[in-house]
């Protein structure tokens, strides 16, 4: 699959090691950055990352800043993206099967390397289960007035 992948200053230990694990299991990464401990700003490369996968141009997204919440609220002001902060495999097959998540975010300051690479195999490996959840997705896409 081909995955967009960002993250902060904050991120970035964590990044490099999704990095090399999505390589190795044959994935093909567009990487926005960040590339070194330089101090920068969550919401650019969340920003990148989401048009990408909302364009179609990635299959999926991962976004690492120091909790993921940062990311994930920038990316959630996209349309069709759908972000979400995993801290267990538990959460990352649930919103999966359920929520039809894009884009998944995690925070190098609360989640160890083993636990989010886990939780990310997991989720690129879920397929959304489709039926009830349609409706409710399609909800979440209707605007409120
Ligand atoms: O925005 C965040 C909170 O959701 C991210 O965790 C950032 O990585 C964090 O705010 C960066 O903080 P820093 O003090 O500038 O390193």
């Amino acid at each position: 699959m081909i995955i967009a992948l960002g993250s902060d200053h904050a991120g970035l230990p964590l990044k490099r090691a999704i990095l090399s694990a999505l390589e190795a299991q044959g994935h093909a990464v567009l990487d926005a950055g960040t590339h070194d401990e330089a101090s920068v700003d969550y919401p650019d490369f969340a920003h990148e990352v989401a048009a990408k996968v909302a364009a179609g141009e990635a299959a999926f997204g991962v976004l690492v800043c120091g909790s993921g919440i940062g990311m994930s609220i920038a990316a959630n002001r996209h349309p069709a993206i759908r972000a979400v902060v995993l801290h267990n495999s538990t959460e990352a097959r649930l919103t999966r099967a359920h929520n039809d998540a894009n884009i998944a975010c995690f925070g190098a300051r609360t989640t160890g390397v083993e636990v989010a690479l886990d939780a990310l195999a997991t989720f690129l490996g879920t397929p959304f289960e489709g039926g009830r959840h349609e409706r409710r997705i399609a909800k979440i896409e209707t605007a409120l007035t």
